[in-house]
């Protein structure tokens, strides 16, 4: 038998938080880094999340990867496939969510697909088709000073709209709250009515395992790894699916390392309260734009120290420095600098007997786990709502936590660790 689900993520935290949801559903979920080359993941497996690095990617890019995987999954069982994007809908200003979701639906065949990227459990809620995270809309949260993708609008309708060629409708809270009857009737009423897509309000938990009900005949179904919540129990009425699975913890021994490329105000505070306790170093931009070898130098520092403590080693500044930098560099050509630094830190400490890494932000995991090679993911348990622990599948084991920006409290770092050691 093949796999029930399949997943699109748009970078390597969102796939992970996906996967951490699916696994938390009970099913044995295993992550790719970018659209598998073989068959060797599906075994025993329920549900793959394929993670991809197109949110900032050029359109046609993005669209085509999407596609690419569209296919793997596909060609391995998938009777529903989700494409995850961010609880706070992050995209460029061109924007890569209305492109790629357009293709997938024109290529399943598709109807009207729910548009949903609440997660309550982290504050990202839906009312009137605005999105709201911690309490104030998406515009007016630190959401728009963020480096890459800052989001000026909270309006899911027409943030969507502008992305996207087909009609965008919405499915009020007054519907969701009805259950999932009404919630199916209301989508298909938009969907007669002409519209390719509804964004539907989802406040808490329940309404999301409403949605989920809704979505049971979907074949597309759009959103934050929220929206996953209710989608596998449909398979388990269908006797697809067993009621429990066993997370497997990671098994590796090594030296720990956290790796900080998001500038998130979660981030920065985690970092803060990591510098007190652990041995720290910031990478300096402009000593990698002078040509600088930057990896090195921190490398060898950090394999100067010996008491067996984590090492943190992070890029993250205030949204004031970052507008500094990137006015110098350029937003892309910054971004990419550190990457690359990030990635082959990564590489050097791993050759050095560093295996249990935890990585702060999506485009900052994407290069590092691309950096070392890491083909797939086994995921394990969670550490705070949105980010597991997982494993690389593969000749040489390595613990990794890839941590979506935002998540976490101050101390996930230390709390991390906590769970594998
Ligand atoms: N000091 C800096 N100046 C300019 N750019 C930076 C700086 N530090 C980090 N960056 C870049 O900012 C980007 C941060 O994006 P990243 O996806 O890693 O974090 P995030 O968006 O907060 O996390 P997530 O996508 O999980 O929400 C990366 O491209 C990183 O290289
Ligand atoms: O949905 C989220 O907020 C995260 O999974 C994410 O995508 C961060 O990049």
């Amino acid at each position: 038998m093949g796999i029930l689900l399949g997943a699109i993520a748009d970078d390597f935290t969102g796939a992970t938080d996906l996967a951490n949801t699916l696994v938390k559903e009970g099913m044995k979920v295993v992550q790719t880094i970018g659209v598998p080359k073989d068959d060797a993941y599906t075994e025993g497996v329920d549900a793959v999340v394929v993670a991809l690095k197109t949110r900032t990617a050029p359109v046609n890019e993005a669209v085509e990867l999407s596609l690419a995987a569209l296919r793997w999954l596909q060609a391995h069982g998938a009777q529903q496939v989700v494409f995850k994007y961010c609880s706070t809908f992050d995209s460029t200003k061109q924007g890569n969510i209305g492109p790629v979701a357009d293709a997938l639906r024109a290529a399943m065949g598709a109807g009207c697909s729910i548009v949903c990227p609440a997660f309550p459990e982290n504050e990202r809620t839906i009312y009137q088709g605005h999105l709201f995270v911690g309490g104030v809309p998406l515009h007016e949260s630190s959401m728009k000073d963020h480096p890459l993708t800052p989001m000026r609008d909270s309006s899911l309708i027409r943030l969507m709209s502008q992305q996207s060629r087909a009609e965008v409708g919405l499915v009020p809270h007054k519907t969701v709250a009805k259950g999932a009857d009404a919630v199916s009737h209301a989508i298909k009423a938009l969907e007669t009515a002409g519209n390719g897509y509804a964004v539907v309000d989802a406040l808490s938990d329940d309404d999301l395992r409403i949605i989920g009900d809704a979505a049971r005949d979907h074949k597309l179904v759009t959103g934050g790894s929220g929206v996953a919540t209710g989608l596998p129990e449909n398979f388990r009425k269908k006797g697809l699916l067993g009621s429990t699975t066993e997370t497997d913890t990671p098994r590796v021994k090594g030296r720990e390392l956290v790796l900080a490329g998001s500038c998130s105000t979660a981030t920065r505070q985690q970092i803060a309260l990591a510098k007190e306790k652990w041995p720290t170093r910031k990478i300096v931009v402009d000593r990698i734009a002078k040509g600088e070898d930057v990896a090195g130098d921190l490398a060898e520092w950090a394999l100067a120290q010996h008491d067996e403590a984590p090492v943190l080693i992070y890029a993250s500044a205030d949204p004031e420095e970052v507008r500094e930098i990137q006015s110098v560099y350029g937003v892309e050509r910054a971004g990419a600098m550190v990457e690359q630094v990030m990635g082959a830190l990564a590489v050097r400490l791993n050759a050095s007997g560093f295996s249990r890494l935890v990585v702060a932000g999506g485009e900052t995991s994407g290069a590092v786990v691309s950096a070392l090679g890491v083909g797939s993911l086994r995921i394990g348990p969670e550490i705070a709502p949105g980010v597991p622990w997982s494993q690389s599948i593969g000749t040489r084991p390595l613990a990794l936590a890839l941590k979506s920006g935002n998540f976490g409290g101050p101390d996930f770092f230390e709390e991390a660790f906590a769970v594998i050691r």
